[in-house]
């Protein structure tokens, strides 16, 4: 079963332009000019039940006006799409029972009454049957550790209080598909930590497919093994994030620490031939660049260790982050 399956989505705004000084006002509301923004370009997107995947690009990428269709707020200018089965947009209350959704700066939750009065009303919006409400909510308060805040109004939560109620009350119906939109932003590593333990946890035991949109590639990290990167409205990256890496990541930088002064000469000379680079850095430092993803620091270890003596060694990897980064900035394209 497919949770999302989108061909040639795309979404356009018209933006209006006014010209400067009174004549300029006059003129518009005579014959206002506008332009036309393509937000969301004619994506092709298939996600299957159970998959969590990373939605992520720089700001004004097109994420927010991708994730409004499939949640069925915004109508799509052209193209097919499918959610949970349905059409988002015009079988929006049949869907929305079949999806769950968190957006980091909307809540959920009524402001002024209890956590749990909020929960009751969901599970009457969603029609849940007491046994599955009771046996859902103990679960999660448990995980979540929110047994203390069900008596207060949600204006006094701290925002990492209030992201695992909002986590809740988004799974309450228990939902096949979640949305999350910064589900970790501003939290402190501990309640991170514990959300996404629980995340896993419900896409492990339910099969909940999830789409995940963050700046914090660490949840990228902690979550997802699919990433689909936009960039100005199109698909520029699909695939694992080990792919990514790998794609990315043109070498290594490996630091040794020697007994001895460095003889540069014997280093090139015992490892002539492979795809590397030694770099002097102090008398007993070096630096090796390991210019070709697929050579192992092993393989090289295996050619000097009987001839140097190596007192420390450190792999410098580089971040997914660092990698994420340099797509952006050089704009290349992947797919
Ligand atoms: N209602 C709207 N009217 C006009 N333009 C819009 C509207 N909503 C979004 N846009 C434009 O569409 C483009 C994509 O915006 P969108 O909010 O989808 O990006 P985003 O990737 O979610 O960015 P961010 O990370 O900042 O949330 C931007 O150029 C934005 O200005």
């Amino acid at each position: 079963m497919r949770s999302i399956e989108a061909r040639g989505l795309t979404k356009e705004f018209k933006v209006y332009q006014s010209r400067p000084g009174l004549k300029g006002a006059f003129r518009d509301l005579l014959n206002r000019q506008y332009r036309t923004i393509r937000a969301v370009d004619a994506i092709d997107l298939t996600i299957e039940q159970g998959e969590m995947v990373a939605y992520i690009g720089e700001n004004g990428a097109g994420k927010s006006t991708t994730i409004k269709m499939l949640t069925g707020i915004l109508q799509p200018t052209a193209g097919e799409l499918k959610v949970n089965g349905f059409d988002p947009h015009r079988e929006r209350e049949k869907f929305v029972k079949t999806i769950g959704v968190v957006f980091g700066q909307r809540s959920q939750l009524w402001w002024d009454i209890a956590v749990q009065e909020s929960f009751r009303l969901l599970k009457q919006v969603y029609q849940v049957p007491d046994a599955d409400y009771k046996q859902r909510l103990d679960r999660m308060i448990e995980v979540l550790d929110i047994g203390e805040l069900l008596d207060q109004p949600v204006r006094k939560l701290s925002l990492g209080q209030r992201m695992r109620c909002e986590l809740v009350a988004a799974l309450i119906h228990q939902p096949k598909l979640l949305f999350l939109d910064e589900p970790t932003i501003g939290l402190d590593v501990l309640v991170k930590e514990n959300i996404r333990v629980f995340l896993r946890e419900i896409n492990r035991e339910f099969g909940t497919t999830v789409l995940l949109t963050t700046h914090d590639i660490s949840d990228i990290e902690a979550l997802c093994s699919r990433v689909v990167m936009l960039d100005q409205g199109k698909v520029i990256y699909d695939g694992g994030l080990q792919e990514l890496r790998r794609n990315w990541v043109k070498g290594k930088k490996v630091h040794f620490e020697l007994a001895r002064e460095v003889d540069m000469s014997e280093l090139e000379a015992r490892t002539a031939g492979m795809p590397l680079r030694w770099e002097r850095k102090g008398e007993r430092q070096v630096v090796l660049h390991l210019e070709q993803p697929d050579l192992a620091v092993s393989d090289v270890l295996a050619q000097i260790v009987q001839h140097v003596h190596i007192v420390e060694m450190q792999i410098e990897e580089v971040s997914t982050e660092e990698i994420v980064r340099k797509i952006y900035q050089e704009g290349m394209t992947l797919a």
